[in-house]
């Protein structure tokens, strides 16, 4: 589904980092994790194509994005940034139907059709009952659900989120997660971020851990997520511990 072909990414002529070759698969929730600064939002943006590639190649099912228009783009991937306050003065339901704008053509009004799928999209988080709330003034968690329900209105084949529990509380942590999970059952492909290996090991197939903007390693969780890597990526000891059938990270 995506391939990142010995990428290189950055602002201008300043390389944040380079050399990234990762696959994902259709239904694949890919993990990133690295020390803040480490180039994980810069490299999400080369990707997404708002920063075009310094070098190297963004493939999507073997064809090179890096020619394609914002709106080819926004049928692709949906992108939930780092959580940022309620700052749209609109319902819960008009958020959600924003998304649907890469779909529109120029200067048409949404249709039954896109009011249809936004619906949908609410439906499919649980979150229907907030359609016609403030989106100010719901919580983090809900507002969180509500930008994963926005960017799944595009209809991307792709869903990368920025630190998606960042800010939240435990409760709405799980709920996120448990969100995750199950979109990425339904066929999804995910990328996300986190600062926290307890979250790769919950949702995520693959993992990659970015140091200083180049791979420190990279591949199925287990063979990725270890005590000598996570060690060697945050520079602390760090010890993995199975509980219940749950990893957690000490
Ligand atoms: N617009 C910009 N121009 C130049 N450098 C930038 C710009 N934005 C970020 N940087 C730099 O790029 C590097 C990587 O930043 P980035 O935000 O990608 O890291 P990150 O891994 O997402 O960090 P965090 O975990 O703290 O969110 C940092 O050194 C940062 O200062």
């Amino acid at each position: 589904m995506l391939r990142l072909d010995d990428l290189s990414f950055g602002y201008g002529r300043t390389i944040i980092g380079g050399g990234l070759t990762l696959d994902l698969a259709r239904g694949e929730t890919l993990a990133l994790l690295g020390p803040n600064g480490s180039g994980k939002t810069t490299l999400f943006k080369t990707v997404l194509g708002l920063l075009p590639a310094l070098a190297g190649r963004v493939l999507v099912e073997g064809a090179d994005s890096a020619g394609w228009s914002p709106g080819q783009r926004a049928r692709i991937f949906g992108y939930v940034p780092q959580s940022s306050p309620g700052f749209f003065p609109f319902s819960v339901a008009e958020v959600v139907l924003m998304g649907r704008t890469a779909r529109l053509g120029p200067f048409a009004a949404p249709a039954a059709q896109d009011r249809a799928v936004a619906a949908a999209m609410l439906e499919r988080l649980g979150i229907a009952h907030l359609a016609a709330r403030d989106f100010p003034r719901i919580s983090g968690g809900e507002r969180q659900l509500v930008l994963i329900a926005r960017a799944l209105a595009q209809e991307p084949a792709i869903l990368v989120l920025d630190e998606p529990t960042a800010s939240l509380d435990f409760g709405n942590q799980r709920l996120i997660l448990d969100t995750v999970r199950r979109l990425s059952g339904q066929g999804l492909s995910i990328v996300l971020s986190t600062h926290h290996p307890d979250e790769a090991f919950a949702v995520a197939d693959k993992a990659a851990l970015l140091r200083a903007g180049a791979l420190l390693a990279a591949g199925p969780v287990p063979a990725t997520l270890t005590e000598a890597n996570l060690s060697a990526l945050y520079g602390v000891p760090v010890a993995l511990h199975r509980v219940g059938g749950k990893v957690l990270c000490v």
